[in-house]
């Protein structure tokens, strides 16, 4: 007999709510008993397998958490993640929080939830984007003291509809490179005379194209030559999947702070 979790999924009817929604209802060690999303919104009211496209499942949208939750994903704005977050201290319900473009003090009221319960965040859920954090941190390690410098530059490039750049992928990536190599000045695109860049700088690129899920890519440039670390996602399932198995893990833990490297041991 399999362990079952009482999973809620908070910005239920959006593009990452959607695919959560699709993949806890088809995992039999989750039972999915809230799809959430904001006051107000048109989808409050309507079953949540009609608005992601696997017909009626009896779980209807609302604006609250009800009783008997084991755990929650968040995939919403800054105003809903520090919403729910706030009801997961309360009632000390585990959380795996995944929204992005939250302000230093938004991030940290969020943080704060892990005094009372256990809380998994990250800006990427993929095993790919952790993974390959792993190794920039590597690269950096091993290229920081070359004689002829390293100059670092993130691309990102994600959909249309993204509302926070650069990515909050791009940000960590930026901080796991500093952390080894030290740069102070984190650059936002470049124009005009802009001057010779100096190795204090780390240089960010957001793209913004069509229906793209997510690319990251993280340029070592050197005299001679490049190192380009590059990951790519292909659909939010890449996401989606990382984040169930959050949930699965942040369920089991005391309260307290953890990340994507704890969750997927790496
Ligand atoms: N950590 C990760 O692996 C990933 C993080 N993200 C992040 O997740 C967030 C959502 O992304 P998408 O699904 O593409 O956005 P979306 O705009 O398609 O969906 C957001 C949903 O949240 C709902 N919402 C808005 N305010 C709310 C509130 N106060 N309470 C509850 N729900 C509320 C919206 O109505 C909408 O249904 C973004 O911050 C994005 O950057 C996206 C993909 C992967
Ligand atoms: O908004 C998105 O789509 C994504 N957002 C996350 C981010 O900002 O890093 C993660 C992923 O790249 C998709």
């Amino acid at each position: 007999m399999l362990d079952q979790f009482n999973i809620a999924i908070n910005g239920a009817a959006g593009r990452m709510g959607q695919r959560l929604i699709v993949l806890s209802h088809e995992d039999p060690e989750l039972n999915l008993v809230a799809a959430i999303d904001a006051p107000g919104s048109p989808s409050i009211g309507k079953d949540v397998g009609q608005i992601a496209g696997i017909g009626d499942i009896g779980v209807v949208v609302t604006s609250a958490l009800p009783d008997r939750v084991d755990v929650v994903i968040d995939f919403s704005t800054p105003d809903g993640a520090i919403a729910i977050s706030q009801v997961c201290a309360e009632r000390r319900i585990p959380l795996v929080e995944a929204t992005t473009g939250l302000t230093e003090s938004q991030r940290e009221s969020v943080i704060a939830t892990s005094q009372e319960t256990a809380l998994v965040i990250a800006p990427s859920m993929s095993l790919a984007v952790n993974l390959a954090m792993k190794l920039v941190a590597e690269a950096g390690r091993a290229l920081k003291n070359l004689p002829g410098g390293v100059d670092v530059e993130i691309i990102e490039r994600h959909h249309r509809f993204k509302e926070d750049a650069p990515s909050g992928t791009a940000l960590k990536f930026g901080e796991v490179v500093a952390q080894e190599m030290g740069q102070t000045d984190h650059v936002h695109g470049r124009e005009g005379r802009s001057g010779q860049r100096p190795q204090s700088e780390i240089g960010y690129h957001a793209l913004r194209t069509g229906d793209n899920v997510g690319e990251h890519q993280i340029v070592f440039g050197m005299m001679g030559e490049t190192l380009e670390v590059y990951v790519r996602g292909h659909t939010r399932d890449s996401y989606a999947y990382g984040a169930l198995t959050a949930a699965k893990f942040v369920c089991k833990q005391p309260a307290g702070l953890y990340s994507m490297q704890d969750v997927l041991n790496l």
